[in-house]
């Protein structure tokens, strides 16, 4: 069902949501919206619900109240066989980037068109050979996942989110771990996503310099009053907003950035 409430420009809309578990509240009244073709932070300090949102907003946890919309239709007041097909235009990298060990690059790429469409094996390799290139894989089709480095893993699993042609990428941390080339270059792909192919991206991430970057929108949300203290661009945030907690939020990191430079 479509909401004509919804601004048809919004990819996706949170309204009241509530989040937890059992009776502990993680998340109360949170509201926000995120346009077609943008890409959107979820930032805040360490335990603040950034994760727990993203599952929410995955289909992963069911709220405790508030409404879900993806293009106007609310994902759970849906039947299950709809949530599935809602499900078809998402693409989700985890922090861990969760490859198959057992499996090759090549063939964890291919797991979600085997499940989900009748193409046949041979139209599965070429597209196969499309993402991973798109990726810069051209040649890790064949490799297991442990023969690869952390930045090509988060890049495999970044081509297995996309093998669907997902409308709506999520990322967790997609930069953890990575060193700040790496963590470039994946901010360079996240950027040609939005821009070639129009795709919303929804980011939780640490990573200041690559927030500022690559978003257009976001939220900051506090562990103290769960919910959204601060609605806007992680750089307006930086230069405009007055919350001490997003203050310190930025502060510190803008400090950590600074010592690296000194002791590099
Ligand atoms: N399955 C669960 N059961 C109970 N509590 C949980 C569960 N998952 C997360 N939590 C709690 O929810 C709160 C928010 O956790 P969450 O991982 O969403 O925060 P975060 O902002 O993503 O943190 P970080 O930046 O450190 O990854 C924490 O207090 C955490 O302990």
């Amino acid at each position: 069902m479509t909401d004509h409430t919804q601004d048809p420009e919004d990819r996706l809309g949170v309204s009241g949501l509530c989040l937890g578990f059992g009776s502990k509240i993680i998340q109360r009244d949170l509201s926000f919206s995120v346009k077609r073709g943008s890409v959107f932070a979820l930032m805040g300090g360490s335990g603040c619900g950034k994760s727990t949102l993203l599952k929410s907003l995955v289909g992963l946890l069911a709220p405790k109240a508030g409404t879900v919309r993806i293009d106007g239709e609310d994902y759970w007041a849906a039947p299950a066989a709809r949530q599935t097909e809602i499900g078809r235009k998402f693409g989700v990298l985890f922090q861990s980037s969760a490859l198959w060990s057992s499996m090759t690059v090549a063939e964890n790429v291919a797991l979600p068109l085997q499940m989900f469409t009748t193409l046949d094996a041979k139209a599965i390799a070429i597209l196969v050979d499309l993402k991973l290139s798109f990726v810069g894989l051209a040649a890790a089709g064949p490799k297991m996942p442990a023969e690869l480095s952390g930045g090509m893993r988060k890049r495999a699993g970044l081509a297995r989110a996309l093998a669907l042609d997902p409308q709506i990428l999520f990322f967790d941390e997609p930069s953890a771990g990575l060193d700040p080339i790496t963590s470039k270059r994946l901010d360079d792909l996240i950027l040609e996503l939005r821009d070639g192919l129009g795709a919303t991206v929804v980011i939780v991430s640490h990573e200041l310099p690559s927030l500022f970057a690559i978003c257009d929108d976001g939220i900051f949300l506090d562990a103290e009053t769960k919910t959204a203290i601060a609605h806007g661009a992680p750089t307006t945030l930086r230069d405009t907003c007055d919350h001490p907690t997003v203050r310190a939020f930025m502060e510190r990191a803008a400090q950590t950035q600074t010592s690296l430079r000194r002791s590099q």
